[in-house]
């Protein structure tokens, strides 16, 4: 035999009133929307009916009831016991179960949230379509009943009556219901009011009708302080008319965390669905705020959030693309302003700009990186040094971007979040960029070298510099390269530093894993040097020197400064190294004075 599933009513009221939605609040919303929905369909049959809602609080009706009246469709006894009664059904689907368009529910459910703050539910109802008025009192413990009302109603329309709950005072006050009214229903087209005022207004503030732009200006600025508490960068005007969407978006004044996200504040069809809905713009559109009224988007159904469908990914995708026009379009009409968005809001567009070409070219030739050539656009670079050449990450650059502006070599620092990636995707707007990593080691081969004859001359001095260097596991080596200022460089390649890892953690690895990083480690042979410069008048001062224990704590000294210079970091050795270097060298700086005044 056939059976239907029981369900238990309380659960199911408690689950409904007290777990989908947020907050008791939204039963104004419901309430508001279910007569705003039951004038729509009204109006649908008799386009000159009246359409007004009208909220009283139990300071009007005094008897502790909130009253809701419409001047709706109303129901019959009929539509009551179908529509009331049953938890999930809804006049406002078609036949195939989806929601029709021109109403604003159509779960079946809304009703319930009024028991988030009432014992008792009241509907005095008079159908548009005939028969006398009916009174449905529904409890919060699913029982109702069905009677012909007291007294009849003048006109059609519907009275929803909340008899409070004990302990929910808060949310029945007079200016707290107004405040909700004027929140959820403020925008709607039919005229709300609250204990006889008045709440709703002349509709979106981007549609109204104002005498000049630039009052226009000055409204959206002040709504977006008013709602927001932010004065805009900028305003742009959105609309993707196949989810029936118009609004704006507001460009924040500062910048903010990506990762924090602010949700934008959606309408749906005029009624405010949440102040802080996700999901509506791609992620790095993170600098702007938007209000958006929508009629085509679906709403959850706790009515908090925008349902995830193909049109909202579609609405998604239009609304970046209309920023990055507008972004394009400021670019062209205003380049002084678009460095000064940039400056503020430079990590969403750079976001952007890996994996969007429009906006690479917009950076490549308006946002300043660093390069050792100072702070300028990628552009600009490439006509000064034809081949773009950059550092992954900072510690390089810091390294590398004074001997390789010596060598004539740019460089860009692609440390920085998203620098290397834009780099490198250059080519995607200009196939003839070329564009390369640059590392010591290739540096390296730009040094000239000495001649034979120098070298050997050289060879004891070198000599002493490997021994001495060789507990530091760093190589020596004898260049001529630009500034002569620079007495030494150390030079230290990604492979080299990965051998150099792979060696330390051997040293206190146990013998299984030994072997295995022994294996690893290949032939070790390029270890990170020591480029000693010929062409710098203070090295070849210390090549010179007579003394050879002199000799040995320049070389130190020479390899902590290099150490510094580049920002490398210092092992214990090397610290320990500094701190004898330098009281080497002090002592005889000192030892000479004592010989000069003996
Ligand atoms: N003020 C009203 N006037 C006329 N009919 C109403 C009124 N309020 C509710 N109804 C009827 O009761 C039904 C159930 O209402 P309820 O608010 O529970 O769900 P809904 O509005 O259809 O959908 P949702 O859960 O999305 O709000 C509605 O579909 C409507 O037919």
């Amino acid at each position: 035999m056939e059976r239907a599933f029981q369900v238990d009513l309380r659960g199911v009221v408690e689950l409904l009133s007290h777990h989908l939605y947020g907050s008791p609040r939204v039963y104004v919303r419901e309430v508001l929307q279910n007569a705003v929905d039951a004038i729509t369909a009204r109006r649908a049959l008799d386009p000159g009916a009246p359409a007004r809602v009208e909220i009283e609080s139990p300071a009007a009706t005094g008897d502790g009831t909130v009253r809701v009246h419409d001047t709706g469709i109303g129901l019959t006894e009929a539509e009551v016991h179908e529509l009331l009664a049953t938890i999930g059904r809804s006049s406002k689907r078609d036949d195939l179960g989806f929601g029709r368009h021109e109403f604003l529910g159509q779960f079946g459910i809304g009703l319930l949230s009024c028991f988030l703050v009432a014992d008792e539910v009241r509907v005095l109802t008079r159908s548009a379509t005939g028969g006398p008025t009916v009174q449905w009192r529904g409890h919060a413990d699913g029982r109702y009943e069905v009677s012909p009302a007291e007294t009849e109603r003048a006109e059609p329309g519907s009275t929803v009556i909340l008899v409070p709950r004990p302990g929910t005072g808060q949310w029945l006050e007079s200016a707290v219901i107004a405040d909700l009214a004027r929140l959820f229903g403020g925008l709607l087209p039919i005229e709300v009011t609250v204990d006889g005022r008045v709440v709703t207004g002349d509709g979106p503030v981007w549609q109204r009708a104002y005498p000049t732009v630039a009052d226009r200006e000055q409204a959206l600025a002040a709504y977006a302080e008013d709602v927001f508490g932010f004065t805009p960068f900028a305003v742009v005007d959105l609309s993707v008319p196949e989810a029936g969407l118009t609004g704006l978006a507001f460009v924040l004044p500062q910048a903010v965390n990506p990762a924090a996200r602010a949700g934008h504040r959606v309408y749906l069809k005029r009624m405010l669905l949440a102040e802080a809905v996700d999901g509506l713009l791609p992620e790095w559109a993170f600098f702007v705020r938007c209000v958006v009224d929508v009629t085509e988007l679906r709403p959850t159904a706790s009515r908090e959030a925008l349902y995830e469908d193909d049109l909202l990914e579609s609405t998604r995708e239009a609304l970046g693309a209309r920023l990055r026009d507008w972004l394009m379009e400021l670019s062209t009409t205003d380049p002084v302003r678009l460095t000064e968005f940039l400056r503020v809001h430079q990590l969403g567009v750079k976001a952007l700009a890996v994996h969007d070409d429009e906006m690479l070219r917009l950076v490549d030739r308006w946002l300043p990186m660093e390069t050792n050539a100072g702070h300028v656009p990628l552009a600009e670079f490439r006509r000064r040094f034809g081949t773009v050449r950059y550092t992954p990450s900072v510690e390089e650059f810091r390294q590398l971007a004074a001997v390789a502006a010596a060598q004539g070599v740019g460089l860009v620092n692609g440390g920085y979040t998203y620098h290397s990636a834009i780099v490198e995707r250059l080519p995607a707007i200009d196939p003839d960029v070329r564009v390369g990593r640059l590392d010591a080691a290739e540096l390296a081969t730009r040094f000239d070298l000495v001649d034979p004859a120098t070298e050997l001359a050289l060879r004891p001095f070198l000599s002493t510099a490997q021994a001495t260097l060789d507990r530091l596991d760093c190589e020596v080596s004898l260049r001529a390269f630009e500034p002569p200022s620079l007495a030494a460089l150390y030079l230290v390649d990604r492979e080299s530093t990965h051998r150099a890892e792979l060696r330390a953690t051997r040293k206190v690895a146990d013998d299984l894993w030994a072997d295995l990083l022994g294996d690893l480690d290949g032939t070790g042979s390029d270890r990170p040097q020591l480029m000693l410069n010929h062409r710098s008048p203070l090295l070849r001062r210390i090549a010179g020197l007579p003394d050879s224990r002199l000799a040995v704590t320049a070389v130190e000294a020479l390899y902590v400064q290099a150490l510094l210079l580049g920002h490398h970091p210092l092992r214990p050795a090397d610290s320990a190294l500094l701190n004898r270097s330098f009281a080497g060298l002090l002592e005889w700086a000192v030892h000479d004075q004592q010989g000069e005044t003996a």
